[in-house]
């Protein structure tokens, strides 16, 4: 993996970022964050560390700077408080790790990118506990729409609502070329309302008009229309995605950090202003909504109507 990693590098990198790689620095020419690699052996043996929990695997390649992270919490990658919670204390590790430059996203279930927030965790419960829970989904989108690494979804499976919230907050997108695998924001199709800051992710990408048909429809595009419309940036076969994923992280990787970074604040900063200046307002509005008696049941149908469709 890493030598076909190197041999990507190389080819995007070309002369400049050749002499780079000899030299054993893959960093650009300004950025010297990373530690200098020993030229002797060209590129070194990859050392990787890895810090896994309960619903998430995290595999770090220090020396090509790049942390895997799959979803680990079958049958769907339902995003649990658990996990939202362990996903926002690994990204924050992996931000303090000056050598991570780039995430790539992805799952350990075939078939499954992420099936979006735990439904579970949004009926039958107390209000306290929905506070908790929709403060646990914020703090994940603001910790990835802002992060400082290039963040690259690898869709590998099905990625409907949160789990698309999520691909969306990345800076790329890759898609497995599987017609079965769907994705979008289809919170209208369980009763419920994507909240504006799901709404101002998917404008960013696909733009008022999509996003307007996408969300009140609660579209779920097959990756071919995902990515005719743009919430996707790439399909490919299904053998294809980790590879890609690691040749456009390449790509990206060549962009000094401190360039790349400024623009992205510069065009994401204002959404997640919008998010930061009523966050407990938000909170509220989400307690109180997922609590009304009529949403609550529209919860429980979908749930039962999921489960009803495997009898
Ligand atoms: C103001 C409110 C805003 C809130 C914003 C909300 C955002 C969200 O993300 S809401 C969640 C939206 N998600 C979905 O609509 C997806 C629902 N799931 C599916 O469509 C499918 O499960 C699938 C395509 C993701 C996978 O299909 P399949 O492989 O056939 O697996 P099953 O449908 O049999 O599911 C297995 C198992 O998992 C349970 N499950 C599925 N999705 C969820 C979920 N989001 N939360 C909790 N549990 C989920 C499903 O009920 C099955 O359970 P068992 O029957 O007990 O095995």
């Amino acid at each position: 993996m890493a030598l076909r990693v190197v041999s990507v590098l190389k080819r995007r990198l070309g002369g400049p970022g050749q002499k780079l790689l000899r030299s054993g620095n893959l960093l650009s020419a300004t950025q010297h964050r990373w530690e200098k690699m020993p030229s002797s052996v060209g590129f070194p043996v990859t050392s990787r560390r890895s810090f896994s929990k309960t619903a998430l695997i995290v595999d770090v390649d220090h020396n090509l700077g790049i942390a895997t992270m799959k979803m680990n919490n079958p049958p769907v990658n339902s995003l649990s408080l658990e996990l939202l919670t362990n996903f926002v204390i690994d990204l924050e590790k992996l931000e303090n790790e000056k050598r991570c430059r780039g995430l790539i996203i992805t799952s350990a279930s075939p078939k499954i990118f992420s099936a979006g927030l735990d439904i579970t965790e949004m009926y039958g419960k107390s209000s306290a506990h929905y506070a908790e829970f929709w403060k646990a989904v914020q703090e994940l989108w603001l910790k990835l729409y802002m992060s400082n690494m290039v963040v690259i979804a690898a869709i590998n499976g099905s990625s409907p609502a949160g789990g698309c919230l999520i691909s969306l907050a990345g800076d790329y997108r890759i898609m497995a070329d599987n017609p079965k695998y769907t994705i979008g924001l289809n919170e209208t199709l369980l009763g419920i309302v994507a909240p504006f800051w799901f709404k101002d992710t998917l404008v960013n990408t696909i733009g008022n008009r999509a996003s307007e048909h996408a969300l009140q429809l609660g579209l779920l595009f097959s990756p071919t229309d995902a990515l005719r419309v743009g919430i996707v940036d790439q399909v490919v076969p299904e053998d294809k995605v980790q590879d890609t994923a690691l040749n456009v992280m390449s790509r990206w990787l060549s962009i000094p950090d401190h360039a790349r970074q400024l623009t992205k604040t510069m065009m994401r900063k204002p959404t997640v202003d919008r998010l930061l200046k009523q966050r407990e307002a938000d909170i509220k509005n989400f307690v109180s909504f997922i609590s009304r008696d009529s949403i609550q049941k529209s919860l429980h149908m979908y749930m039962k109507h999921l489960k009803e469709r495997k009898e």
